[in-house]
């Protein structure tokens, strides 16, 4: 199983109204709307091939809730086109709605009355998945997201972490090829989280299915992503393996130091990276490390010097950096 996803010049504009700051523009705004159109997501491109775990990432308003909103066939787009497993989103035709599955961090589905086992059933009839196959799947992910003993409690009893199990076990029975979740882990506790994760990654491993996620947390990122796609002001910049963006800042290490008494930024030599009252932090090359330490103290620039290896969300922030930067 599992289904190629593929984007092509994918655009959504909304029409916002706009006014300028002050009381006097808010009445303003009452007999004058002056409208302006946005464009949320603006002409994409990417291929997610089949089996593959993707990481969307972006900065808030960068346009990834709405690209979900349109691969799920809940928003249309303004131009350009969708294949999601050989279906257009859009048609939403009950097949797609099988086939294709859909997390949302924030807004859990399942109705506050309902037990999970109530859920469940009416997920089986609904999209028609044959009995067996649908217990045994419910059987073995509830097992793995440790809620088998939560089954048959009213779902207004269950905490946040496990209501969200449920959701993931209600959109996986039924087999879908793709699999997509904007925030699945918000709001989670560690343990939770890391379920959540293994989760993932077992059901990727043993079904090959296509899954498309959006995450603020790196750790969701770096646990279990293949490739990754870079969103920022509804446009597409960087698209590749995520071993190879690490790769690309394999040869960088964060020195990070006290202030010494001669301290000025001018004589470092080096980007900073972060700066507080009295510590700061640089990129330095790898095979510079131990000669910048060095001169660090002798000179009195810094005390107390630290050396990290670059973090995946120190690798993303630069690259969102690099294109502010033009
Ligand atoms: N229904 C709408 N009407 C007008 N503007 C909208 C609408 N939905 C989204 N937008 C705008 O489109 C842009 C992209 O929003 P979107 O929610 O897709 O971003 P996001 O990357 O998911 O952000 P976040 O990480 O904060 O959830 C934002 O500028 C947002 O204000």
């Amino acid at each position: 199983m599992g289904g190629t996803i593929e984007v092509n010049n994918l655009e959504k504009h909304f029409v916002v109204t706009e006014r300028a700051p002050g009381l006097k523009s808010a009445l303003a705004t009452v007999f004058k709307r002056h409208k302006k159109q946005i464009a949320a997501v603006n002409k994409i491109n990417f291929t997610v091939p089949a089996g593959t775990i993707v990481g969307f990432i972006g900065q808030n308003g960068a346009g990834k809730t709405t690209t979900i909103k349109m691969l799920t066939g809940t928003l249309y787009p303004s131009s350009g086109s969708i294949n999601v497993a050989g279906f257009n989103p859009s048609e939403r035709t009950q097949a797609f709605r099988r086939d294709i599955s859909v997390v949302m961090g924030n807004k859990a589905q399942i109705m506050l009355d309902l037990t999970p086992n109530d859920y469940l059933q009416l997920i089986q009839v609904m999209y028609d998945v044959d009995p067996i196959t649908f217990e045994q799947n419910v059987n073995e992910m509830t097992e793995l997201l440790h809620v088998n003993h939560r089954l048959n409690v009213q779902a207004r009893k269950l905490s946040l972490g496990e209501r969200m199990k449920v959701e993931f076990v209600a959109a996986v029975a039924t087999n879908p090829q793709v699999l997509f979740l904007d925030e699945p882990t918000i709001g989670l506790d560690v343990q939770s989280k890391r379920d959540i994760r293994q989760f993932i990654r077992c059901l990727n491993r043993d079904k090959q299915t296509t899954i498309f996620l959006t995450s603020h947390d790196m750790e969701d990122i770096s646990a279990v992503c293949d490739q990754m796609i870079l969103l920022n002001h509804g446009e597409v910049i960087w698209d590749g393996q995520l071993s190879q963006l690490m790769q690309e800042f394999d040869d960088y290490r964060y020195l990070s130091f006290e202030k010494g008494t001669a301290y000025q930024a001018d004589q470092l030599g080096f980007p900073i990276m972060e700066e507080t009252f009295d510590r700061v932090t640089i990129k330095v090359p790898a095979a510079e490390v131990n000669v910048m330490t060095n001169r660090l103290i002798v000179n009195g620039l810094g005390t107390a010097v630290t050396v990290q290896d670059l973090q995946l969300d120190d690798i993303i922030l630069e690259v969102f950096n690099m294109e502010a930067q033009g």
